[in-house]
């Protein structure tokens, strides 16, 4: 007998995702479709204004589709829930008035998941895979920008969600803050092998975070392709065959291909295009 298929954790099935003003109506997101597996690092990979944090949005349960339907674990995503925590890219994400480990506490109270004592437990555990044992009395206006989405980062795994939903988290970050970030999240990944969906519209960053990439086509996002990347490490961006995923992506992204326009293509899946795999460190 065969073995029966794992069924994917998240679903995202023809999603169409409109904003609707009094003057006119934005189509951000036309039928997009990708699956994310358990402790899949997928990344959502677009030019600015292709839908990406609208996805994320709606995958959050803050955006109701206007066609189609997001399913986590097989049921359809109605609202926002612990189950699915997000990252933003702003530093001020994090209560100012509040602790580094009040900081992360907070979710787990105020949704009753745990009492105060097994919170604080659970919250100094995550401060210290995150290496901020040390500022768990600090509060954040004390912190550098990478310590705060460390914190954030924190804040969210101690929820233990299903899904993490990271929206450009270290977009705002120096390039040498960056990719230590990225170190420490994939680091942080073989640890405790959570399910992420990341977005960026860098490519050399959907290469090195993802281990699945869903490429956007520009406004309205469509997918346009799959992509296995097998977890390039940072310091073998100068590789030959870094580049040349790089420009193969780049191509993906902007180049003609030949696709019909909006509303008339009926494909249900994009190509799923494999990349040299790399496996990371
Ligand atoms: N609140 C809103 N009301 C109306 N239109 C919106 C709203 N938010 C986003 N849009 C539009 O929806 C489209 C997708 O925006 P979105 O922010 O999801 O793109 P993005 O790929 O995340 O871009 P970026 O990388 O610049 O953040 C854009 O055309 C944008 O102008």
């Amino acid at each position: 007998m065969s073995p029966i298929p794992h069924s994917p954790l998240l679903q995202v099935d023809g999603v169409s995702l409109v904003y609707r003003t009094a003057v006119q109506e934005v189509r951000a997101t036309h039928q997009v479709s990708f699956d994310v597996h358990e402790a899949d690092r997928f990344v959502l990979l677009g030019a600015s204004g292709c839908g990406k944090s609208t996805l994320l949005k709606a995958i959050a349960g803050f955006i109701e589709p206007a066609e189609g339907e997001i399913r986590l674990d097989g049921q359809a995503v109605q609202g926002p829930g612990p189950d699915r925590i997000v990252v933003f890219q702003e530093f001020d994400q994090l209560p100012p008035w509040k602790t580094v480990r009040e900081n992360v506490m907070f979710p787990l109270l105020a949704s009753g998941r745990l009492r105060r004592r097994e919170a604080r437990e659970r919250a100094d555990a995550y401060l210290e895979k995150v290496g901020l044992s040390r500022f768990a009395d600090a509060h954040p206006h004390t912190l550098s920008g990478g310590m705060k989405q460390r914190v954030a980062i924190a804040r969210a795994l101690a929820m233990q969600p299903r899904v993490l939903l990271m929206d450009e988290p270290f977009a705002a970050l120096d390039a040498l803050t960056r990719r230590r970030m990225h170190e420490e999240l994939l680091a942080l990944w073989d640890e405790v092998r959570f399910t992420l969906v990341f977005v960026t519209h860098s490519i050399e960053e959907a290469l090195v975070v993802g281990n699945r990439i869903g490429l956007l086509s520009p406004h309205p996002g469509r997918v346009r392709a799959e992509l296995n990347s097998q977890g390039w490490t940072l310091d073998r961006q100068g590789e030959a065959g870094f580049q040349a995923a790089v420009q193969r992506i780049h191509r993906l992204l902007f180049e003609d291909t030949g696709q019909a326009p909006t509303g008339v293509d009926t494909t249900p899946r994009a190509p799923v295009i494999a990349l040299p795999e790399r496996r990371h460190a």
